[in-house]
């Protein structure tokens, strides 16, 4: 399994955002993309995610037809809007995403224990903190296997003790074989990352 982007270029509004955006991640590597506020990281995940759709370029798994929505099919992508229902409880938000993936993905209980959040398994999703909601948004990664994980500031609202947790879990993907995109103002700390800076601009 390879992701390789070329040449891409996404448009917000009136204003192109990026342009020339090109790189390749095999099995087992992740990317940290860094920039200040605007600079188009989230923009970028939203192409790779399949959300929006990129006025230059393509992007593609390789050994796989279908391209960008190859990609989205195959990634899961953590959003600072976390993508659970609020009415729903943790157990109830995490067996909804367990339910369209493979049987062999971890079972709520074991998620949240590795987010350090099992004690809330019970609890409706908006009576968490803002930190909590954050793990458990975490905790979906792992009841639904997918192999490419697109993380929008993943470490938002995670205190200093998850923070350095989240880097474990990012490195533990990558060593299984996962790919990782992440943007994040703050480095990651995870050895081997390989480093996409946008710039002000726009420019990678
Ligand atoms: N829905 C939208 N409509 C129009 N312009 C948008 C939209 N969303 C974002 N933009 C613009 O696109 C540009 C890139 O935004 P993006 O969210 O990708 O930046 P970012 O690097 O992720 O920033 P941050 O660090 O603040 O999260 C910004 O100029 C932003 O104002």
């Amino acid at each position: 399994m390879k992701l390789v982007a070329d040449g891409l270029a996404a448009r917000r509004g009136n204003e192109m955002v990026f342009e020339g955006v090109g790189f390749a991640l095999s099995a087992g590597e992740g990317m940290a993309v860094t920039g200040p506020n605007g600079a188009g990281k989230s923009t970028l995940l939203r192409v790779l995610a399949g959300f929006l759709r990129p006025v230059a370029g393509a992007a593609a798994m390789t050994g796989a037809p279908g391209g960008i929505a190859e990609i989205a099919a195959h990634a899961h992508f953590l959003s600072p809007l976390n993508a659970m229902k609020p009415a729903l409880t943790v157990r109830e938000n995490l067996n909804f995403w367990r339910a369209f993936g493979e049987a062999r993905a971890a079972m709520p209980e074991e998620a949240l224990e590795r987010v350090d959040l099992g004690h809330a398994i019970d609890v409706p999703f908006s009576d968490l903190s803002t930190g909590q909601r954050r793990r458990a948004a975490i905790a979906r990664l792992f009841v639904n296997h997918r192999p490419v994980w697109l993380l929008d500031e993943p470490t938002s609202g995670l205190d200093a003790r998850t923070e350095a947790a989240f880097a474990g879990i990012i490195a533990g993907h990558m060593s299984d074989g996962g790919i990782v995109i992440a943007a994040t103002h703050l480095p990651i700390e995870v050895a081997g990352m390989k480093k996409l800076r946008f710039t002000d601009g726009g420019d990678a």
